[in-house]
């Protein structure tokens, strides 16, 4: 042992054993304490010393300070560590005996969940397992899906959410979430000040009219704000605390839930007059002033006439963004401009026929717009590239009945009216097409075999959700086109293999986008979410996709890399907003990346027992 290692050796025994109560080392304390200061001050340069100290208390665990001791502890999810509680915490925090004997570390759990998830035999199942888990013990649950995230996000979030969103009153165990009703109208803010915890930074909130592609669940809506927020913290590491789903209860018009005697919302048909209204401008202050003017309120699942309206309405006085329209665009932007560099045909050179009219393809068609904007394609000239066609067939400017309105207005097409899809095709020759609006198989063989027919490398977004409602599968789309197209789904395909190549279809689904946005919105205090951060997020995430990636016909990265890139993605943004004027946090953090890893919520558990110290000996005093 070098004399180096040796002092090492005594000064990590004595920093020690100044903390230890025994007499023997009580009566040595000042001692000691001497010795420690002698050694740094004269034996080591000051930089070894630092190190030490450094090193130390980056390995040192992080002490948790809870409030509540005792049976308690075990019952709150944000603090339980189930029987990783060491047999010191046990005893000193009174839950000694209330657990098996036997002290697990974190990884051991996470063995144990493991072999638990693996034993249930279907999806919901699993879901029901997952919740259960991140209602007890809420580290270990982020712990278990930033682990196995490919495996888990399928189940905790899309497509298994929609399924559990039908069951919603059905697999109710625990509540998790603020459901505000509109017989609450008047008193939403009492409503909210009942949730215990003052630092939300994040809401996600629906009225449940339109979850997913599945129509309106009213009441079990609930499990889409729930599951968005847990992508929140697994994927951008926003401390969970910090997030708040909520649930608008207006009513359903779904008349199998106002018969179903399980239904858990109102029982009354959806109010949408003037009173729905002013309840959702009431919500919209109430927040503000419980939480404040920079809380950041996601709409999820609304239905499309009102996700339009209350985006424009809220979105320059209010910290807000339509996830569908805007988060989805950007996610689908993203996959066209990775997309064109497999098909080496550029943006101008594109023709673009959407399947739908809805929030995501009239959000999908403006952000391309702006796309093409960005690489000096006149609005002009990028209209003509885009054609959509809705459940009366093409947008087309003189439609018989009723005309084309709102937002559909700027893509109607100088045309004679197509009434179906293929036909649309057939006529217009696209080069991608892109489905939106939960027609499940919208995109049939015929069409899929016409569009390997017009492109070499067609580009096919079969974007609804769930897997049910998308407009083909990945296998029909490669299959019709022998492996040529371009594909990505909203709901999660395998990979296909085809003539010995694997082909990995993309998915194309927000989860890309809102963690990481939401991550900059909160952490560098952006107060109004520009189109052009959508812009800007579509083009940081098409340049994330490798070039290795894009030779397996991959659009977007892997999911097994999401939670980086939504870091990074957050990263990006942080520097983009402080660049242009809309962060208001000061000053600046000088290295954004660090700042933004150092706030993440870490999966570790924190220590309980606390740094024990003693009063210095105070000449005179009897303490
Ligand atoms: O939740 C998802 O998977 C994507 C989304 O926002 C939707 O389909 O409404
Ligand atoms: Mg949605």
């Amino acid at each position: 042992m070098s004399d180096r290692q040796m002092l090492t050796k005594v000064y990590n025994f004595l920093k020690l054993a100044e903390f230890r109560k025994h007499p023997f080392f009580e009566n040595v304390r000042l001692a000691s304490m001497m010795v420690i200061a002698f050694i740094k001050r004269a034996v080591f340069p000051a930089d070894f010393t630092n190190n030490m100290d450094q090193n130390a208390s980056a390995t040192d665990e992080k002490i948790a300070r809870p409030r509540v001791r005792g049976v308690d502890l075990l019952r709150d999810p944000l603090l339980n560590k189930g029987m990783a509680f060491t047999l010191q915490e046990r005893q000193m925090l009174g839950v000694h005996g209330m657990l098996p004997p036997r002290v697990m570390d974190q990884q051991e759990q996470v063995v144990s969940i493991m072999e638990n998830f693996n034993r249930w035999q279907n999806d919901l199942d699993r879901y029901i397992y997952l919740m259960a888990l991140q209602d007890r013990n809420e580290k270990l649950f982020y712990r278990v899906v930033s682990e196995h995230t490919e495996l888990m996000m399928p189940i905790i979030y899309t497509p298994t959410v929609g399924l559990a969103c039908l069951k919603y009153g059905l697999i109710f165990r625990k509540p998790r979430g603020l459901y505000i009703t509109i017989n609450d109208k008047g008193h939403v803010y009492d409503v909210i000040c009942n949730w215990p915890i003052d630092d939300v930074k994040a809401i996600v909130v629906t009225d449940g009219e339109r979850i997913l592609g599945l129509g309106d669940l009213g009441c079990y809506g609930m499990g889409i704000p729930v599951g968005k927020l847990s992508l929140y913290t697994a994927l951008a590491g926003i401390q969970p605390h910090q997030c708040l789903p909520i649930l608008l209860d207006v009513g359903t018009n779904n008349e199998s839930l106002l018969k179903d005697p399980l239904y858990t919302g109102l029982r009354m048909r959806r109010d949408n007059g003037p009173q729905y209204d002013e309840f959702i401008d009431e919500f919209m202050d109430a927040v503000v002033k419980r939480f404040g003017r920079d809380v950041l309120v996601q709409f999820e699942d609304f239905g499309n006439h009102n996700a339009f309206r209350f985006l424009e309405k809220y979105r320059h006085d209010f910290c807000t963004f339509n996830d569908d329209i805007q988060g989805t665009a950007s996610v689908a932007v993203a996959g066209i401009l990775a997309s064109i560099k497999i098909t080496k045909k550029p943006l101008k050179d594109n023709v673009f026929v959407f399947q739908g009219a809805g929030e995501a393809s009239l959000g999908i068609a403006h952000l391309l717009l702006m796309a093409m904007k960005a690489k000096g394609i006149s609005e002009e000239e990028g209209l003509k590239k885009i054609w959509m066609v809705d459940s009366k067939g093409l947008i087309v400017k003189d439609r018989p009945a009723g005309g084309v309105t709102g937002h559909k207005e700027l893509f109607a097409r100088d045309f004679k009216p197509v009434s179906t899809l293929t036909e649309v095709i057939k006529t217009v020759k696209p080069t991608a097409i892109i489905g939106a609006a939960a027609v499940t198989g919208a995109f049939t063989e015929e069409i899929l075999k016409y569009m390997a027919e017009i492109n070499d490398k067609p580009i096919i977004f079969a974007l609804s959700n769930p897997t049910s409602k998308a407009e083909c599968t990945a296998e029909q789309a490669y299959t019709a086109t022998q492996g040529r197209c371009v594909f990505a789904s909203g709901s999660p395909f395998n990979a296909v293999t085809m003539n010995g190549k694997t082909l990995v279809p993309g998915q194309g689904n927000n989860a890309y986008i809102f963690p990481g946005l939401a991550l900059a919105i909160i952490l560098s205090d952006i107060r109004r979410v520009t189109e052009e951060i959508f812009l800007k997020s579509a083009e940081m995430l098409s340049e994330m996709v490798k070039d290795e990636e894009l030779a397996q016909g991959r659009v977007y990265p892997p999911l097994s890399k999401i939670r980086e890139v939504s870091t990074k993605l957050a990263v990006g943004l942080t520097q983009y907003a402080y660049k242009n004027g809309l962060a208001l946090k000061y000053p600046e953090p000088e290295d954004i990346d660090k700042s933004i890893r150092a706030y993440q919520y870490s999966t570790d558990y924190e220590s309980f027992i606390p740094q024990m110290y003693d009063w210095p000996a105070v000449k005179g005093s009897n303490l």
